[in-house]
């Protein structure tokens, strides 16, 4: 049976103390989720901790929002999956499309932190989607099968999510339509070895969105940016319909 995740990706922001301050307005308003719900907030390095202990218990899961492939070496910088697994990490975020474009992000480099993330037992998130340009010349589809094509080499699709998030939508406000997310969360899964892989939509999910987003067949979650740090937003949003 495929899950039901709602993912938050809080990328560059919240310090510690933000985010014990984010988590305690977070939880008076959560509903009660299905036990086939997953609810993961994807936080910075410096608050992996600090979360891991507060969400000891709890049925919110931890994840990171990247991984290096080595277990440790001379990588300034980086992180091993040791490092997360030892503090409580259970998700990791591999190859959104701002480490593909601003940190040299590679499909190479995406399979090589998937193996890493699955080999310490950590699910990682594949993030795949097309940009603006490779949309309007009708290039969606060949792009994202090649992304799978080469991230999925050797990697076992029962411990994986996908997360298909179109460059063009994320921090913009421009959500995709939810049936043409639909669909092309449709053909990644004809792609898949493994039908039953959670796949998620993300880019500008809102609360005013994500039931519309949450109706549709093939999704099976969302990664959610902006959106997600805020208390009330998120819980509505993981409260979705
Ligand atoms: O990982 C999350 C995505 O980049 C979406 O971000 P957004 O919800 O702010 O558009």
């Amino acid at each position: 049976m495929r899950k039901k995740i709602i993912a938050g990706n809080w990328k560059m922001f919240k310090t510690q103390a933000e985010a014990q301050e984010f988590l305690q307005g977070f939880v008076t308003e959560l509903d009660e989720t299905p036990d086939e719900q997953e609810t993961v907030l994807c936080v910075p390095f410096t608050a992996l901790w600090v979360m891991s202990k507060s969400l000891h218990g709890s049925r919110i899961k931890l994840g990171a929002q990247n991984v290096h492939w080595e277990d440790s070496g001379a990588y300034t910088g980086e992180i091993s999956g040791p490092m997360l697994v030892e503090i409580g990490v259970r998700y990791v975020i591999v190859g959104h499309s701002e480490r593909r474009e601003y940190f040299g992000e590679t499909d190479e480099t995406v399979n090589l932190r998937l193996k890493a993330a699955q080999n310490h037992g950590l699910t990682p998130i594949l993030c795949v989607g097309e940009s603006k340009q490779q949309r309007d010349t009708g290039k969606t589809d060949a792009h994202i099968f090649s992304q799978l094509e080469k991230g999925l080499v050797d990697i076992d699709q029962n411990n994986l999510v996908i997360a298909y998030e179109p460059i063009w939508a994320i921090g913009t406000g421009e959500t995709c339509e939810a049936d043409e997310a639909n669909r092309v969360i449709g053909l990644i899964r004809s792609k898949l070895k493994n039908p039953d892989v959670s796949i998620q939509y993300g880019g500008s999910v809102k609360p005013n969105n994500i039931d519309e987003i949450m109706a549709q067949p093939e999704i099976d979650g969302a990664l959610v940016g902006g959106a997600s740090l805020t208390p009330d937003s998120f819980a509505r949003i993981v409260n979705y319909q």
